[in-house]
């Protein structure tokens, strides 16, 4: 394994790897639509995990665009801090390049600068990660969806970002395929050190995998909760079961 994955889970280096968020007053309209985000105030420390959850439409996308740059904001400030800058986003489908192969498909995460050898040599390093090794040379219509999914996190990882936003990334994907890339995710971010955004509509998922969970309605943020349970989680965990009852109960009340 190269130094660049490297295991090294202690909370100094999550705090030196992963950026810090701060939003103040963050505000987005479309073209004269209503405001999507509404004034809406956050601070995620620097390595942090948290997930996004609330009902269709109420803005988790469009907070994760606005915190990736993707989106201007109407008003309000988001800055970043951390020593890298890097950020990456994985969403629902692959968007794999049909015409090529698994390994280059990661290697497209990567800057220009870097030369072919250490291109290939990071690509191969990045999808042993996600289990893969063996599917480098083989072309993204031949892998299964869980497979091409992984290949969309390999790239998502090969330039070690410090920022991980994924929307819905696990949207697609069976049960048990999705419950192990849960813990794969889990298992890198913890490795790897950098802050991840999550947004999903599985509370479950958000439960299992984050440190905090943030119920979004209408723009803002309607509750915002620690997920005090130790790692590795168990699944059935009363403490996280009680959890996902409290915020299911919160995103129902919403929709009556
Ligand atoms: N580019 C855009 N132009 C106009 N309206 C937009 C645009 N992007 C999002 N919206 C609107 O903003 C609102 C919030 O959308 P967003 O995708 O952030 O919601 P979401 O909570 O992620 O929804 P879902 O869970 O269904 O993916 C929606 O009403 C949507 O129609």
């Amino acid at each position: 394994m190269t130094a660049a994955l490297r295991l090294a889970d202690t909370p100094e280096h999550r705090a030196n790897r992963g950026l810090a968020i701060h939003v103040r007053g963050l505000s987005k309209s479309f073209e004269n639509g209503p405001s999507v985000i509404r004034g809406l105030d956050l601070t995620i420390p620097a390595g942090q995990f948290v997930a996004v959850v609330g009902r269709s439409g109420c803005g988790k996308s469009t907070l994760l665009r606005l915190i990736l740059g993707l989106e201007e904001p109407s008003a309000g400030r988001i800055a970043l801090n951390g020593s890298e800058q890097t950020k990456r986003i994985m969403f629902q489908e692959p968007r794999l390049l049909p015409w090529a192969r698994v390994a280059d498909n990661v290697a497209v995460g990567l800057s220009r600068d870097i030369g072919k050898a250490d291109r290939k040599a990071r690509a191969l390093d990045v999808l042993r990660e996600v289990g893969l090794a063996e599917k480098a040379g083989q072309w993204p219509a031949t892998l299964s969806g869980g497979q091409r999914q992984r290949v969309a996190l390999a790239r998502a990882l090969v330039s070690r970002p410090a920022l991980l936003a994924l929307d819905e990334p696990l949207g697609a994907l069976d049960a048990l395929t999705r419950i192990e890339m849960q813990a794969m995710i889990e298992r890198i971010w913890e490795a790897q050190g950098f802050t991840a955004i999550l947004v999903t509509h599985d509370v479950a998922e958000a439960v299992a995998m984050a440190d905090r969970i943030l119920v979004i309605e209408e723009g803002a943020i309607a509750l915002d909760v620690d997920v005090d349970v130790p790692r590795p989680r168990r699944r059935g965990d009363p403490a996280l079961a009680e959890l996902e009852g409290r915020i299911l109960d919160r995103l129902l009340r919403n929709g009556a």
